[in-house]
């Protein structure tokens, strides 16, 4: 169970001339994950969800507030006793490694060399054939292919708490329905509490509860159906007030 309580998180205002010298970017954020439940954040552009994933994982420190995880308190901990604590995190944008192959960093991430386990985790992707292993990490994947190996990377650690940010991000269409039948098998098979950050449709259907969150606050918690309504709400565009013109701005609404 991963407890926020009271969570703020302000960097200083570079824009600010005359005004407060902070923005404050998550405002007053208390919520409750229960253990093996898929949570979906979403919100407009901006509006935090990044933010508040990487304040769990304490690659933001929260200016304020408590986030207590499996009743310990790790507001203060370092983002790699989080991890030893359980949590993994999976960026919007995945990381490439030159000279680094799938097999090192599988194996680095389950904690054995055994090709029969490492290829269940690649089985578990999508990821068919033994050639995969020996890949290198780097530029010549496709965006697809990255996100996959960090989709697996963290499921081969089996946290206790895993978040994904926008893990859709380059995936195609297909592939989006067999992702969220993986995470939601991690979360059967091992009890992941699994919180992703997401626009996308199928994880917020599948979610056992949506946070919605509107510049920096929790608008709204529970299922999609009542989320629906805020949804709309929030996909109207902030900008029609200064808006020339839809064909000036490529608008797509
Ligand atoms: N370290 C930082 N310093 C200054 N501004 C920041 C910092 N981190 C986030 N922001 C700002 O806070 C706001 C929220 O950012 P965040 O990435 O959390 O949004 P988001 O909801 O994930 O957006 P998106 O849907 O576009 O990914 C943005 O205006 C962003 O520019």
């Amino acid at each position: 169970m991963l407890e926020l309580k009271e969570i703020y998180f302000t960097v200083p205002d570079k824009e600010a001339e005359n005004g407060p010298a902070e923005k404050t970017i998550l405002n007053n954020i208390s919520f409750t994950f229960e253990k093996g439940k898929f949570y979906g954040i979403t919100g407009p552009n901006g509006c935090g969800k990044t933010s508040l994933a990487k304040t769990i994982m304490g690659i933001n420190k929260a200016t304020h507030g408590k986030i207590i995880y499996n009743g310990k308190e790790i507001t203060e901990m370092s983002i790699t006793d989080r991890a030893r604590e359980g949590i993994a995190y999976g960026f919007q944008h995945s990381a490439r490694f030159k000279g680094v192959t799938f097999r090192d960093l599988l194996a680095i991430a389950a904690g054995t060399d055994d090709e029969g386990k490492l290829m269940d985790i690649l089985a578990r992707v999508g990821f068919c054939s033994l050639d995969f292993l020996d890949k290198p990490v780097d530029s010549t994947l496709s965006g697809g292919e990255i996100k996959k190996i960090e989709l697996a990377t963290t499921i081969a650690r089996h946290p206790g708490l895993a978040i994904y940010d926008e893990p859709d991000t380059g995936i195609d269409l297909w592939t989006i329905e067999p992702m969220v039948k993986l995470i939601k098998r991690q979360i059967t098979d091992y009890e992941t509490t699994t919180i992703v950050v997401s626009h996308n449709k199928a994880f917020l259907e599948a979610a056992d509860c949506l946070v919605l969150i509107k510049e920096g606050q929790i608008a709204y918690t529970g299922d999609l159906e009542g989320a629906k309504p805020l949804l709309s709400d929030l996909s109207v565009c902030r900008y029609t007030d200064l808006c020339e013109g839809e064909i000036d701005a490529q608008c797509y609404r």
